[in-house]
């Protein structure tokens, strides 16, 4: 099949870990012959627990003072709330590695907006009070900092991005049917009204996703099984996991294990 994702479906948790190591290395080394640098996206809920084997932390290819790394989404809470996606890349990930290794630079979103006047000497705002336009404007030009001027490339290309894709099809914080599915014109946007908690969020917008040279989800256990099936064998309209499948076709990758694909008809693979 020419144009379309391809859909792995490994049989162990650690068979998932160990091809998704490869292939973060093999992105970060094609982009190093590229650009001396790896930009990467990395997404939170169940997502940076793949990231924890040593196959990856402990892999001897790492190059990570050359990564620039960014969150695919991040909720409007610190970045140290259990809640934050920061949080469990940081105990997933950065806390695992050898205290000899060089450390990745990581964009997290920028903590003095949750307080009272920007201050972070200041109280924490009342959720109703979060400015999350500021927050994602200034998650936005985070990215033209690492990207170039938002007036010399239309849209950033990231090296690789890792998503999550939730049991509704959500990815990043695009969630089904809401309207930022059609936002154009942004990087980075902001939400009040996340269907999952917390509400408020900001995320990469659908261009910038599909726009990436490669796009790896991670979708493991019986819990995805019955999405998976509605992404992969009903293409269902508007789920943004399908939009991003359509409009990255064969950029995408869906790293899977059999407890998710079981009654997927849709053209399995189970080694890299
Ligand atoms: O809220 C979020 O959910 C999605 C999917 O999470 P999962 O636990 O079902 O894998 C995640 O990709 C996103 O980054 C996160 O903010």
């Amino acid at each position: 099949m020419i144009n379309h994702p391809t859909l792995y479906s490994f049989p162990t948790s650690e068979k998932l870990s160990e091809s998704l190591a490869s292939t973060i290395i093999t992105a970060q080394d094609a982009a190093l012959k590229r650009h001396n640098t790896f930009r990467i996206a990395v997404s939170g809920g169940s997502l940076p627990q793949y990231l924890s084997s040593p196959h990856l932390t402990q892999n001897p290819s790492l190059k990570l003072d050359k990564w620039e790394v960014f969150y695919a989404d991040e909720r409007c809470v610190p970045n140290s709330d259990p809640e934050s996606n920061n949080k469990a890349f940081e105990d997933k990930f950065l806390n695992l590695l050898s205290a000899d290794s060089p450390r990745p630079t990581v964009h997290k979103l920028n903590e003095d907006y949750l307080h009272e006047d920007n201050d972070p000497s200041k109280p924490l705002r009342a959720v109703e009070d979060i400015p999350t336009q500021d927050i994602s404007d200034d998650y936005e030009q985070q990215l033209v900092r690492v990207f170039a001027a938002k007036d010399s490339v239309k849209l950033p290309i990231f090296d690789l991005l890792l998503l999550g894709c939730g049991p509704d099809g959500h990815t990043c914080s695009l969630f089904p049917g809401h309207e930022l599915l059609r936002e154009d014109v942004a990087w980075v946007a902001p939400i009040e009204d996340s269907p999952k908690p917390p509400p408020k969020r900001i995320t990469l917008t659908m261009p910038v996703v599909t726009h990436a040279l490669r796009i790896v989800f991670v979708a493991a256990g019986a819990g995805k099984q019955g999405i998976l099936k509605q992404i992969f064998d009903k293409e269902e309209e508007g789920l943004p996991c399908v939009l991003v499948n359509k409009g990255a076709g064969e950029k995408v990758a869906w790293f899977c294990d059999e407890a998710a694909t079981g009654g997927v008809e849709y053209p399995v693979k189970s080694s890299l």
